[in-house]
């Protein structure tokens, strides 16, 4: 069994459990369920976007320890002062150390728009973004057939959430192309295998139709690769160790919003 195989497998107990103890008329109920949300696909579109989505990220099974000693909160300060287009949060606990209440404490924090990076699998979870202040969604296409995407993708609409939806190769691209995304990612890291190329997101770039805003993640530490994706059509960047290996993610990601801009 490869480890995304084990997250999937981890992830459907939990929700199983979540789904037992919480019912989603609750849910419904939280003071943020209401709320009117914030694009980052069109915060991604806008002339000038930075177009760097930066990360929360503690840990990783490829990396045990990136930053354990930082508040969530004073991470997304950071960040929203140097600039970035949108924040992404890992909910993971168990592989990535992360949890719901970062979302919230995010959301709390600043008006960035916020994807909730997690394994979804299942439409609860979807309601829980929703529920805890997320503007976005994330979908995996390695761990979906294309109907779970389809019903996914279409509950998010629905909540007024982006979707962001992640593919490695070309197969998972050619099965999940439909309407209800709005970004497709090309994540340069293998999921099964963690070894990481930008040529990933290169030569998946012209089989993504122009409707969707591209955005390249994983494996991204410097500027000219920037400049290099977005001559391919990238608009969205998702940046997370080269910023959170730091004691100060927010001043990094300043210093590269800099450059890019320089
Ligand atoms: O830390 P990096 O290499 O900059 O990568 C960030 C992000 O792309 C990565 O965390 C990621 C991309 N897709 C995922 C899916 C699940 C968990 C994590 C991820």
């Amino acid at each position: 069994m490869n480890i995304l195989e084990r997250i999937v497998r981890d992830k459907r107990k939990e929700v199983d459990l979540k789904k037992e103890l919480t019912p989603v008329s609750l849910l419904e109920r939280f003071p943020l369920f209401e709320r009117k949300t914030n694009s980052l696909a069109e915060k991604l579109k806008q002339v000038g976007s930075s177009g760097i989505i930066a990360e929360h990220k503690r840990r990783s099974p490829s990396r045990s320890v990136i930053n354990q000693s930082l508040s969530v909160q004073e991470v997304a300060l950071g960040y929203q002062n140097a600039g970035v287009a949108g924040m992404s949060v890992l909910t993971d606990l168990k592989y990535f150390g992360g949890s719901l209440e970062d979302v919230l404490s995010v959301r709390a924090s600043v008006q960035l728009p916020i994807l909730r990076k997690e394994f979804i699998i299942d439409p609860f979870q979807i309601l829980e973004a929703k529920a805890y202040g997320a503007d976005v969604i994330l979908l995996i296409a390695a761990i979906l057939s294309r109907s779970e995407i389809k019903s996914l993708s279409e509950t998010a609409k629905d909540l007024g959430l982006d979707v962001l939806l992640e593919v490695h190769n070309e197969a998972e691209l050619q099965k999940s192309l439909m309407p209800s995304l709005d970004m497709l990612g090309v994540n340069n890291r293998d999921l099964k295998t963690f070894e990481v190329s930008l040529d990933t997101s290169r030569s998946l770039s012209e089989q993504i139709p122009d409707d969707f805003v591209k955005v390249s993640e994983s494996g991204i530490s410097n500027v000219d690769a920037i400049q290099d994706l977005r001559s391919y059509g990238y608009k969205g960047f998702l940046v997370g160790e080269h910023f959170m290996k730091t004691e100060n993610p927010g001043k990094k990601a300043s210093e590269f919003i800099k450059a890019l801009n320089s």
